[in-house]
């Protein structure tokens, strides 16, 4: 199917039918080295979709395109039944498709392994700031849902406070109210957790499983927490080598996997424990 019938096709199709996020023949490489070889990945709506593989594997890298902040090299990603990325690759853009674009990815929240939180604003600036220049939200409105969502993640004491008078779990679950005060239909997660001291950890893990259970999100998570995965998530992909090797519900995945690469990844791990 060419890339032009394919995207007639899919706009025929009902947004509440199509998938939420769907990689199609998306390829990705620096120089020589090829980081995504013909990744086919559909994420349905309000899907829980955990990604685990070994270091290189290109884990980070589906994230970073669906968040456009890497050129496609071949392909097409689709979010929320509208293609973004055949744009991506056309070197200058138009400023329609700039525009569209931006609303597109406007549609994704990212939490980063680094919160990357701007270190000069309070926890309620950091949550102000892109709905009011973005989203045009008047500073009232900004502010009342960032209260709300500072909330949400345990820290309505805190929202005066600035990143460095906050602990790691702190400052990450600000990242992720900043994240939601966009009100994104899809929220990426990138080893969230990697940074923190091991007691941080699950603090930050209550509030992405509280996240699921109460908000209709579609939800990818890059994670080296295996337990999680196989507790929160509805399907595991196994990244090797740029491709899914292997993916499936967390019990199948971990409890009887059948790729051999998968089996020595999950005997390394839990090796490492
Ligand atoms: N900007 C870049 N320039 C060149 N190579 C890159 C760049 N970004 C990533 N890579 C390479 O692409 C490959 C995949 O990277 P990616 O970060 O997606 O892996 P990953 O599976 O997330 O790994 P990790 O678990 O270590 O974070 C790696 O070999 C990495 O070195």
């Amino acid at each position: 199917m060419t890339e032009v019938t394919a995207i007639k096709t899919s706009a025929a199709q009902s947004a509440a039918e199509q998938p939420m996020v769907r990689f199609e023949n998306v390829c990705k490489r620096y120089g020589n080295l090829v980081v995504l070889d013909d990744l086919n990945l559909e994420i349905a709506r309000g899907e829980k979709v955990a990604i685990i593989g070994p270091s290189g594997s290109g884990k980070t890298t589906v994230l970073r395109m669906l968040m456009t902040l890497e050129r496609i090299d071949g392909g097409v990603i689709w979010v929320d039944g509208e293609p973004m990325t055949h744009m991506m690759r056309s070197g200058q853009m138009v400023p329609a498709a700039q525009k569209h674009l931006r609303r597109v990815r406007s549609k994704i929240g990212m939490v980063f392994q680094h919160f990357n939180l701007f270190p000069h604003m309070t926890a309620l600036q950091n949550c102000i700031e892109a709905p009011i220049t973005v989203l045009k939200m008047s500073r009232k409105e900004a502010e009342a849902r960032a209260t709300e969502l500072l909330d949400m993640v345990g820290l309505a004491d805190k929202k005066g406070h600035y990143p460095a008078q906050l602990s790691g779990g702190q400052q990450q679950r600000v990242a992720i109210a900043r994240a939601l005060a966009m009100r994104p239909k899809v929220m990426l997660f990138d080893e969230v957790t990697s940074a923190l001291d091991p007691e941080l950890v699950g603090e930050v893990l209550h509030v992405i499983r509280q996240l699921g259970a109460e908000h209709d999100l579609t939800m990818l998570m890059v994670t080296h927490q295996m337990g999680f995965a196989k507790e929160f998530a509805d399907r595991v992909c196994f990244f090797y080598q740029g491709k899914i090797a292997e993916q499936g519900v967390p019990q199948e995945l971990f409890g009887a996997p059948k790729n051999e690469r998968t089996k020595q990844f999950l005997r390394a791990v839990l090796e490492s424990v």
